[in-house]
């Protein structure tokens, strides 16, 4: 039975129940002074329930249930349990019982009464807390062993010591002032640290009453250890400040079901998005979306927060002022000690400019930065999808390839930055003419592409082509001066020409290729055909560098013959390619691939060191006037000094200039007059004869022919083609006499038979060459020729 904490109240009585004995519970149960009691008999202070029965009347009771009402002196009455006990089983001593009295419950005695019987010393020491008295001048009255290890100080010392030098000395004027405040208002409380003597710091929180032992005012308490918590608050602390402080915008919901209801944001995510907690709190923090975006990803978000687990995601989000931002978010749920759910956190970060940032490089990794078109990387990219969604729909497409005709000639002659603002104008140009959907890119200096998809036929592709070579082809003015762009356009169709973009690139290119060697500025489509030809094209320029090195060109020289005496008066050098494998290739397969290439600048430097060495030989012979002459290119025309180096190896070989004869052909001439009256000047100038070759062809206004030093012109042989029945005979006619006039000497060229000799020589012209007489030679045997004074029969 426990009995504890109610005081337990023994009588002592003799057999007939006088009172022989008790202890003070007893007189603090009734109210009695020992005084009172003395004398009586148990019967007086217990009113027994049931009378005690016919044994003696103490006896009767042992080992019974006894339940009676105490009367207390002031005439309450308590109810009680009352056990009786023989005081000793020894027969002699019989006659003695102890009279155990227990309040019954609900009926307890009054406080005083119990505190009264408390261990206090027990009670103090057994504390969880430190327990203290202090008099008036601050000094301890009474302590308890867990303040005497929190102050690491033994019994003796802690009442001689003022207790506010157990506190930090910045805390001493507190402590003091919590100490009075007890004395005066009846109670304080605070927190601090107390300081052990060896420096063990541990903070308490301490309650201060005012109480006084016997007539000396003091004031008792307890502290409570509070360092668990300190610790607890301190971690608490960091963190919310680690939260307020974030840069990154912090938002706290409730998890409650579907609904998440924001309980708290730090001042960045008031930064990001303008709201503060006050406009928010409450809101589902969806209603900062942007209406019809990121529908996907909202979903993902909802599903994931309804399984309790955390996301991230990437979307758009509109801040108060209706600014759009981007929003890296990234959710995780809050869970309880219990592990339930009860929050969620949400990371925000703007990275709007980030995602610009990022945007404009994917810009410029993108697109051309002089036009702003589409670069290479771009235009693969949707060329690849372009092919995919041709396949798929059964729809075709069109790459095609545009380079600009000359465009070297613009920025050398015009500078780079009119070659700049041509490509600029040109780019608009060909956007301009393509649909939205369609894409323009710049590929390289001159080069543009364009991506055409969803064409319902070749036709449509062909007149969209047509159209955009006629836009490009208008005048562009560029740095005062009017320029006319001219360009080539190669184009393959997708899925035909190939099922993967490299195939459909190089199909575009092979065509622009040809493009190109069909006489510029014009449209040609990828076909097998055409593709063999760009195929042998490249592989002529491929080999044709080697060709030179490795000397396997050589020259034939045709003869030229006056008509006159019949004599052979000089010959035309024209070079062929002795390949190792495929024979002699003619110069009208390469020479065009040559000026493609610029390879024509040093092969021409070849043909005229060689036919200056064969001219040289003819000194040998000791033949007078014999010239040679040799083709020229447009290009070897253009080249800067090629006059001073023409002089340096006639000069390196010791020939007379005026046994040289230097062919170009009209049309050369007549693509740049001007130009080519200056070059025309400086080579007349060092004494090298010039001819006009393919007279005839190239709509040669007579003002410019006037102009041109030159010393003979060639009729093109397509003039003689059909003599003697063709109308071309007038035009032949009229080429000589016009040659004539202007004091200048005609010869014929393709000269095949008898009819078109005499024709040649009724009508004054002054020279031939052809198969008639004789078709290209070698050097050795055109020597020959010449040495055993071969004639053209009358
Ligand atoms: N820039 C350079 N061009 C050159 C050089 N060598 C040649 N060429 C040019 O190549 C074109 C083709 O030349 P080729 O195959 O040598 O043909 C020449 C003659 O063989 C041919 N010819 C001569 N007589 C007759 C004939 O009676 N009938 C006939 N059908 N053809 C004949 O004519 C070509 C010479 O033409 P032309 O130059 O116009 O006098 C050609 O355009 C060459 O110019 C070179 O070193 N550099």
């Amino acid at each position: 039975m426990n009995l504890s904490p109610l005081p337990l109240a023994v009588f002592v009585v003799d057999a007939a129940g006088v009172l022989k004995s008790w202890n003070k519970a007893c007189e603090q149960l009734a109210g009695y002074t020992a005084a009172d009691i003395r004398g009586m008999t148990i019967d007086r202070i217990i009113a027994f329930d049931e009378p005690a029965g016919g044994k003696p009347r103490m006896a009767a009771r042992v080992d019974a249930e006894n339940v009676g009402t105490v009367i207390c002196a002031d005439g309450r009455r308590l109810p009680v349990r009352v056990m009786v006990a023989p005081q000793s089983f020894d027969p002699d001593q019989s006659g003695t019982y102890s009279v155990i009295v227990v309040p019954r419950a609900g009926q307890l005695p009054p406080r005083y009464a119990l505190i009264q019987d408390l261990p206090v010393d027990d009670l103090i020491e057994a504390l969880p807390c430190v327990f203290y008295v202090i008099d008036q001048s601050g000094h301890l009255l009474l302590w308890n062993r867990q303040l005497e290890e929190a102050l690491e100080m033994d019994t003796e010392d802690l009442p001689t010591t003022n207790v506010k030098f157990f506190f930090d000395e910045k805390d001493r004027a507190m402590i003091v002032e919590k100490i009075l405040r007890a004395f005066e208002d009846g109670s304080s409380h605070h927190e601090a640290e107390l300081v052990g003597k060896h420096g063990k710091r541990t903070a308490f929180l301490f309650q201060c009453s005012r109480t006084s032992l016997g007539n000396l005012p003091c004031v008792f308490g307890t502290g409570l250890d509070i360092t668990a918590r300190k610790h607890a608050e301190q971690g608490l602390l960091v963190r919310e400040r680690a939260i307020y402080s974030s840069l990154n915008a912090i938002v706290i919901t409730l998890c409650d079901g579907n609904e998440h209801r924001i309980e708290y944001v730090n001042p960045a995510f008031e930064q990001i998005t303008g709201y503060t907690l006050a406009d928010i709190k409450g809101r589902n923090p969806r209603f900062m979306g942007l209406d019809g975006c990121d529908l996907d990803e909202r979903a993902r978000i909802r599903a994931a927060l309804g399984r309790k687990e955390g996301v991230r995601s990437v979307l758009r989000n509109v801040r108060k002022n209706g600014e759009i931002f981007w929003n890296d978010l990234r959710i995780d749920p809050v869970v309880n000690l219990d592990g339930e759910v009860t929050h969620f956190v949400g990371v925000i970060s703007d990275i709007t400019e980030a995602r610009h940032y990022e945007r404009r490089l994917h810009h410029l990794a993108h697109h051309d930065p002089l036009t702003g078109l589409a670069n290479r990387t771009l235009l693969q990219e949707r060329l690849h999808h372009a092919i995919e969604h041709a396949t798929r729909h059964q729809t075709v497409g069109a790459l095609a390839f545009l380079d600009l005709d000359n465009f070297k000639h613009i920025n050398d002659n015009f500078g780079h930055e009119a070659g700049d603002a041509v490509l600029r104008e040109i780019a608009g140009r060909l956007r301009e003419n393509m649909r939205e959907d369609d894409t323009v890119a710049r590929v390289g200096g001159d080069e543009f592409v364009l991506l055409i998809c969803d064409q319902p036929d070749i036709e449509r592709i062909a007149d969209l082509l047509e159209r955009i070579r006629r836009s490009v082809t208008q005048p562009v003015v560029a740095a005062g001066q009017e320029i006319v762009p001219g360009t080539s356009i190669g184009v393959s169709l997708f899925p035909n020409d190939g099922d993967n973009p490299d195939k459909i690139m190089r199909a575009a290119d092979s065509a622009m290729y040809h493009a190109k060697t069909m006489g510029k500025n014009n449209c040609q489509f990828y076909s097998s055909e055409l593709n063999q030809i760009v195929h042998e094209h490249l592989l002529l320029e491929a080999s044709l560098g080697r060709a030179i090195r490795e000397h396997e060109l050589v020259l034939g020289y045709q003869p030229k013959v006056d008509l006159r005496t019949g004599k052979v008066v000089g010959a035309e050098a024209l070079v062929r390619w002795q390949h190792p494998v495929d024979g002699t290739i003619s110069p009208e397969r390469f020479i065009p691939v040559a000026e493609e290439t610029g390879l024509i600048v040093p092969l021409g430097e070849w043909v005229i060191d060689e036919a200056c060495g064969a001219l040289k030989a003819m000194d040998a012979l000791a033949v007078d006037d014999f010239v040679i002459s040799v083709n020229l290119s447009a290009r070897q025309l253009r080249q800067r000094q090629f006059a001073d180096r023409l002089a340096a190896t006639l000069a390196r070989h010791g020939i007379n200039p005026g046994k040289l004869e230097l062919e170009v052909t009209e049309s050369q001439l007549m693509d740049r007059p001007e130009e080519a009256m200056e070059v025309l000047a400086q080579l007349k100038a060092l004494g090298v004869r010039l001819s006009i070759d393919d007279f005839g062809t190239g709509y040669s206004s007579l003002s410019h022919l006037q102009k041109f030093p030159v010393d003979f012109i060639k009729i093109d042989r397509s003039f003689l083609r059909d003599v003697p029945h063709d109308g071309h005979l007038v035009i032949t006619r009229a080429i000589i006499a016009l040659g004539h006039n202007l004091k200048l000497k005609v010869i014929a060229e393709g000269v095949e038979t008898r009819e078109q000799l005499t024709f040649l020589r009724d009508h004054d012209c002054d020279q031939m060459q052809g198969y008639y007489f004789s078709p290209a030679l070698s050097q050795q045997t055109l020597q020959e020729m010449v040495s055993r004074d071969a004639r053209l029969p009358d």
